[in-house]
């Protein structure tokens, strides 16, 4: 498509911004600083072996215990870095950083809070698979904007409706955004040779209906009664109550199986499990099931944790982890229906009960 046919990044933020004569710029420019920190990572991860740091530990931990690889500092860096003397932000929390990082006295402070996971799907990096970083934007408290008061934790808990912004990128065999400020999703491509991202896919909608979805099925043993159900019914297939064949994928970097779903419908499930009874899910509420879950309900899907609906979970720490269910709403309202209704034994389907595929 020739140059003057397409719409960058910057213009569908002016275009968006038209609707609200009153916004002073600073939301856009702000989205430029991620989108920025996005290609610069973008960067970093097409290196590959060649930059030296593919997979590589930093020799660190982080906050959830787990070992950072060195693309998570830096990518985690490289967002500070884009993001903090704008004047945009208040304060900035993400998975590799233990406590809430605030704006420094020498840089103008704003009226925004950002949350990141700065590399999704770390586990991947040293396979060459996709991996992604997610991202959400908050208001930050008007005391703290002012300076009356330090930037604390707390700021960060707010429930996911109150997002003003989420997005994620893809580093895949193309780097996408995908982006929503409130007005429907919508994907942009990067053109490596320009450092531009181009509007490629306007007005993302998940499919209602779906036959694939996504679950690790080697944690199995640790589901509930109703995550069981769920998953026995769709390997039943035909033969089964759902009275249809499922396809099943996992790709380990929820990014990207959020792009798929995106894309071509689906459901993605990491519920709660009895693996480990402290941690209440494997990925975490503010800068995973939030800014995925906002993107799912902005373009028709719908994110739970099986019990509620994501976005109205009130978070109680910036870490804190929460079981995830997201996808073609048909299939997130089965999935909540079967947590509500009381647990019993299906002798309707051979699969399930006793002789279940996934059950030791
Ligand atoms: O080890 P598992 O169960 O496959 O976990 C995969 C999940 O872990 C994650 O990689 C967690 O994200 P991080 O890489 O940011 O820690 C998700 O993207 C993915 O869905
Ligand atoms: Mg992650
Ligand atoms: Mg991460």
């Amino acid at each position: 498509m020739p140059l003057s046919q397409r719409t960058t990044l910057t213009q569908f933020l002016i275009e968006q911004r038209r609707r609200f004569p009153q916004a002073s710029g600073d939301f856009n420019a702000l989205i430029l600083d991620i989108a920025l920190a996005c290609k610069a990572i973008a960067g970093s991860v097409a290196y590959g072996a060649l930059g030296g740091v593919l997979g590589a530990q930093a020799g660190s931990i982080n906050v959830q215990g787990e070992e950072q690889k060195k693309l998570d500092v830096i990518s985690n860096e490289l967002f500070i870095r884009a993001c903090e003397w704008g004047g945009h932000l208040a304060g900035m929390a993400s998975e590799e950083m233990d406590e809430p990082y605030a704006i420094p006295p020498h840089y103008p402070r704003g009226k925004y809070l950002l949350v990141f996971d700065p590399l999704d799907g770390s586990s991947n990096i040293d396979v060459n698979v996709s991996v992604g970083s997610i991202f959400s934007v908050l208001r930050a408290p008007q005391a703290v904007v002012d300076g009356e008061r330090p930037l604390q934790a707390q700021d960060f808990l707010q429930p996911g409706e109150r997002q003003v912004a989420a997005g994620y990128a893809l580093y895949g065999p193309s780097t996408m955004l995908v982006l929503s400020v409130g007005t429907g999703v919508h994907g942009f491509t990067l053109d490596p040779q320009l450092g531009e991202f181009f509007l490629s896919h306007p007005d993302i909608r998940v499919p209602e209906k779906t036959q694939e979805f996504a679950i690790n099925a080697s944690n199995s043993r640790f589901w509930e009664p109703p995550v069981k159900r769920y998953v026995d019914e769709c390997l039943a297939g035909k033969t089964g109550p759902r009275g249809k064949d499922f396809n099943m994928r996992w790709i380990a970097s929820m990014v990207a199986e959020a792009h798929r779903i995106f894309m071509r419908g689906g459901v993605f499930l990491y519920p709660r499990d009895t693996k480990d009874p402290s941690k209440p899910g494997r990925l975490r509420l503010l800068y995973e099931a939030n800014p995925i879950g906002y993107l799912m309900e902005q373009a028709g899907g719908r994110a739970s944790t099986g019990r509620e609906p994501m976005l109205q979970v009130q978070p109680t720490s910036l870490h804190q982890r929460i079981g995830l269910v997201f996808g073609s709403r048909e299939e997130v309202e089965r999935i909540e229906q079967y947590h509500r209704e009381p647990a019993r034994v299906r002798d309707d389907i051979p699969l399930f009960a006793e002789r279940t595929l996934f059950r030791d």
